[in-house]
């Protein structure tokens, strides 16, 4: 009997097949420690029938917590208004003054509702015999969450049904709360393994049950497949992809120059007990803040244990903008090109799509320490805002115009020594961090943005002085964003070299470094280095 048989479908329910999932097995489950599946959901799931036969005969009305109507809320904007769930939803908890717990139950619900959407909608298809395009938008949410909190969290059974029936009475169709208290029950009723083996058995082909299992949209799931191929390592997909749906550590950098190094700023706030663990707090005038700890692949990186950055910056007590929220993999990005080779006094350098600034920031560190000075230069005037925000410590160097990177303004007559171009792109490298984003991108956006690389790497090109250095950098591995976009700016540009761009990351990283592939170019990984999906590729021209 597979999940959806064994279920009991709400009122609202259209009857009918459950598009497959004829018979469920125990499979293999994807989440690691939130997950309930390996938690023994089985056994609850045989007790779940009893508790389900109370919830109908009229248990007492769930309150609905303010941080579920916040999650809501949040998911809603992400719909209706294309928000960005990481800025909608600090504003909707300021909003609705949520305590810290509370915080934490809203940003836990938000990013699980929208990095697991692809298998959740799979799994109320499954268990609604309807597919999830039919089911309405609001009644679709408040289904994601009570599925999130069923299956990817610790809530009761019972509070997540109920508290998601009462959701759905008060914020959308409240003839439709039979139905959501019925899918829920169903897929309250088998455990994470068996809805993935219900998912495995619905399925028309392998990858489309491997994207419904790892929610990653099919075209993503094989452009991420066809990089790791090209490099030789098609065997750290699954890797991959369970790196793409773990919330990451935060990283911090400390930029060049500073008065402190990662290693002193972290020892600075080491835990009190000094086994440097991470998962520690330390208190600082009183207040805990999060632990530091200077681990990562980049030389200026920090990882934060949890918690506000902003505390912990603040406890390191530098300067405004010296210590910062930055991936690792942006750092290192930043390094390969300042650390390439010595920098030679006066040097000019052009940061040609430098909103919001963190990589100028990096760049602005390493001028004022070698003698360069900087161009920093973004095509919208609010993003140049925030570069010459982000820059405040390294002012100094750094000079800020707003033109589009193609036009001849933003070059200023110039010729520039080194040049970064870290592209606008399908920003398929930071998965784990923009939980909504997969679900935004389409196949076909890579047109219309590998036109735009195309465009900005050639105006940079003719302005790059003989024997300046290029890097081109994205935040996607997909291959016509990477490896087909330098070898085609090869193949059109006469005078231009490819330098090595591995041994330049392997020459400026902490440690050890596992670049993979045969190519010069430099792809990072989040399940190997633990950085966002980084390429950088380095040229000169003669
Ligand atoms: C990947 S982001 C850059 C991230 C930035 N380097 C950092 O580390 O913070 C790409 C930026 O390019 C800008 N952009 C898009 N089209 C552009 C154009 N035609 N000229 C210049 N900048 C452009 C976008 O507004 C965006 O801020």
């Amino acid at each position: 009997m597979s999940p959806a048989d064994r279920g009991d479908r709400g009122e609202n329910q259209r009857g009918g097949n459950s598009g497959g999932g004829g018979n469920s097995r125990g499979g293999g489950h994807q989440r690691g420690g939130n997950a309930r599946g390996g938690q023994g959901r089985g056994s609850q799931a045989r007790g779940a029938q009893g508790r389900g036969d109370r919830a109908r005969q009229g248990a007492p009305r769930a309150r609905i917590s303010a941080a579920r109507l916040v999650a809501y809320d949040v998911l809603r904007d992400v719909d209706e208004r294309e928000a960005y769930a990481n800025l909608a939803l600090p504003s909707r908890i300021r909003d609705a003054d949520l305590d810290g717990r509370d915080a934490g139950l809203a940003t836990e619900l938000v990013a699980g509702a929208l990095r697991w959407r692809g298998r959740y909608d799979r799994i109320i298809e499954l268990a609604a015999g309807r597919a999830i395009a039919e089911i309405d938008p609001r009644t679709r949410n408040v289904l994601r969450l009570g599925v999130h909190q069923l299956l990817g969290m610790r809530t009761a059974d019972h509070a997540a049904v109920n508290e998601s029936v009462e959701l759905q009475r008060r914020v959308a169709n409240q003839n439709a709360a039979g139905f959501v208290n019925g899918v829920l029950r169903t897929v309250g009723r088998s455990t994470n393994e068996e809805w993935d083996a219900a998912i495995s058995e619905a399925a028309r082909t392998p990858d489309e049950a491997l994207a419904a299992r790892t929610s990653h949209p099919a075209w993503v799931l094989r452009a991420l497949r066809d990089a790791l191929r090209a490099e030789g390592r098609e065997a750290e997909l699954a890797a991959l992809l369970a790196a793409d749906n773990d919330a990451p550590r935060v990283s911090l950098a400390v930029l060049p120059g500073s008065e402190l190094t990662p290693e002193e700023a972290a020892a600075a706030m080491a835990p009190s007990d000094g086994d440097g663990s991470l998962d520690d707090a330390v208190v600082g005038d009183g207040e805990a803040v999060p632990a530091l700890r200077a681990v990562g692949p980049s030389p200026l990186g920090l990882e934060l244990s949890g918690g506000d950055p902003s505390r912990a910056i603040a406890a390191i007590r530098e300067p405004e903008g010296v210590v910062r929220v930055q991936d690792q993999g942006s750092q290192l990005a930043a390094l390969a090109l300042t650390r390439l080779r010595p920098v030679r006094a006066g040097e000019r350098w052009l940061d040609l799509c430098a909103g919001p600034g963190g990589k100028t920031a990096v760049l602005g560190a390493e001028a004022l320490l070698g003698g360069a000075t900087v161009r920093a230069n973004e095509v919208s005037e609010h993003r140049a805002e925030l570069v010459r925000r982000s820059t405040v410590a390294v002012s100094e160097a750094v000079e800020v115009v707003s033109h589009d990177g193609r036009e001849p303004a933003a070059y200023g007559d110039e010729q520039f020594d080194r040049i970064l171009v870290d592209a606008p792109c399908t920003g398929l490298g930071a998965l784990r961090r923009r939980p909504e984003a997969r679900w935004r991108k389409q196949p076909s956006d890579l047109p219309q943005l590998t036109g735009l690389q195309t465009e900005l790497l050639d105006a940079a090109v003719a302005h790059l002085a003989p024997g300046g250095v290029l890097a081109y950098v994205t935040c996607s591995p997909h291959l016509a964003e990477t490896r087909i976009a330098v070898e085609r700016l090869l193949a059109r540009t006469p005078g231009l070299t490819e330098l090595d761009a591995r041994a330049a990351i392997r020459g400026v990283a902490r440690g050890q470094i596992d670049i993979a592939g045969e190519s010069l170019s430099a792809q990072l990984w989040p399940h190997r280095h633990g950085t966002d999906a980084m390429f950088v590729a380095l040229f000169t021209r003669e």
